[in-house]
């Protein structure tokens, strides 16, 4: 174990994971996810060393007493370990256009954070609740933030920019912004290594596939093109979210159906996606299942899921001009040799000739190439954002 040790936060709306990781090798010593946040069921689960432990939170629990948990609790089980922690490293889903970098937390970087909440109402409002409990919890301790928007700050403007009235973006910041950065940097990295190329000479389209989904042209290293915008609910199908749509349904369900724009905003973030579509679940292997079964909603939810994404895939070539590989990363970039091989299918015009059996043996934490050596290269790469977040944050309070 190096002294490299960073406890990294991931506050969600409703749960925060976490996890102590060595930034130097990757290894997490401990990691854990607390969940259900004010519901009477709330709850923690964590790994050490890879012995599971899981417990009752209290109802009503949030992310200042999940923290609280974790240090008092946790760590204090583990106080050769929770001594050599040397930084709070945070995940922040949105820094706007202002962080182009992760940064040491400080007061003008809470107010950044603050400034970029209406743009992330789910998400940014939790990681700051999150950042003062671990202040307060480990007040020695310097804090990173680490922006899931940051990679994306290499995009150029007609990438970045809607067919809006120009001053909404003037004026009010509106523009596409990206997310799931770390991961994006994380795979991109990696694939280039695979390749055997220098990144700067690397093009990839990367699709991280997790609940939320979102899809990444990479050229030379550098973000040139992603499908989530303004906010996370852009872009590919997800979990529960809808992704693209015409913008004028929202108008003609508040004017001609009577819904509120708060149901509106409800409907689109949680209730459509893969379990709006399938009426069965948002979980893809509950959607594989009913798949294979023969279950109709759920075969045409991984059906839209798929053709949204090869779509969307296909669209990237544009900015690349040449493609080196694709990269499927995430939950289901990771797990899912089905979806996988019918997104490649449905792109055959590029060239990509599957192999069914290293398809298969890329799952549950392994990658690999998953063509054919003749053709273009597809691969699967486990991402690792808590890696990443450690490494910036070790990066930076050695500065
Ligand atoms: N073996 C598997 N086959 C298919 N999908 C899987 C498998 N394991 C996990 N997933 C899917 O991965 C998704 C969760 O991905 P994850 O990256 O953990 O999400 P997030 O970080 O956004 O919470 C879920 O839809 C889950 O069903
Ligand atoms: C930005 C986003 O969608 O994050 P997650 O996948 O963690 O929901
Ligand atoms: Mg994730």
């Amino acid at each position: 174990m190096s002294n490299k040790l960073v406890l990294v936060l991931n506050c969600g709306s409703s749960s925060l994971k976490f996890a102590v990781i060595d930034a130097q090798t990757g290894d997490d010593k401990i990691s854990g996810l607390a969940e259900c946040f004010g519901l009477e069921n709330s709850r923690i689960k964590w790994k050490i060393d890879g012995e599971k432990h899981e417990a009752a939170l209290g109802a009503f629990t949030a992310h200042r007493e999940a923290v609280e948990y974790i240090v008092n609790k946790i760590l204090a089980e583990q106080p050769e370990l929770a001594a050599k922690i040397q930084a709070v490293g945070h995940r922040i889903v949105h820094g706007g256009e202002k962080f182009t970098r992760s940064m040491i937390i400080d007061e003008s970087v809470i107010k950044g954070i603050e400034d970029c909440a209406s743009l992330a109402p789910l998400h940014n409002p939790a990681h700051l609740i999150g950042i003062r409990a671990a202040i307060a919890s480990f007040p020695k301790l310097p804090q990173v933030a680490v922006f899931d928007t940051a990679f994306h700050q290499s995009m150029p403007d007609h990438a970045y920019i809607y067919a809006l009235p120009y001053k909404l973006y003037r004026e009010h910041g509106i523009r596409r912004y990206g997310m799931h950065g770390t991961s994006h940097l994380f795979v991109s990295r990696e694939a280039a290594k695979m390749l055997h190329k220098p990144i700067e000479d690397t093009n990839v389209i990367c699709a991280h596939l997790g609940n939320g989904a979102s899809v990444t042209a990479i050229k030379g290293g550098k973000s040139v093109d992603t499908s989530m915008g303004l906010t996370p609910l852009e872009g590919l199908v997800m979990g529960t979210r809808c992704g693209d749509i015409d913008p004028s349904i929202i108008y003609h369900l508040v004017h001609q159906l009577g819904y509120t724009l708060e149901e509106v905003n409800n409907l689109m973030n949680k209730q459509s996606g893969l379990l709006g579509i399938s009426e069965l679940t948002n979980d893809c292997r509950g959607i594989e299942e009913g798949y294979a079964d023969g279950h109709k909603g759920a075969t045409l939810a991984l059906e839209i899921f798929c053709y949204r994404l090869a779509k969307y895939i296909a669209s990237y070539t544009v900015p690349l001009g040449r493609l080196d590989a694709v990269v499927f990363t995430g939950g289901i970039g990771e797990n899912s040799d089905l979806i996988r091989e019918k997104v490649l299918n449905m792109l055959e015009i590029f060239n990509f000739h599957i192999d069914s059996e290293r398809n298969k043996a890329a799952r549950f934490g392994k990658k690999g190439i998953i063509t054919q050596d003749k053709g273009t290269i597809a691969m699967v790469i486990p991402t690792n954002e808590e890696w990443v977040i450690a490494e910036d944050s070790i990066k930076l309070i050695n500065q």
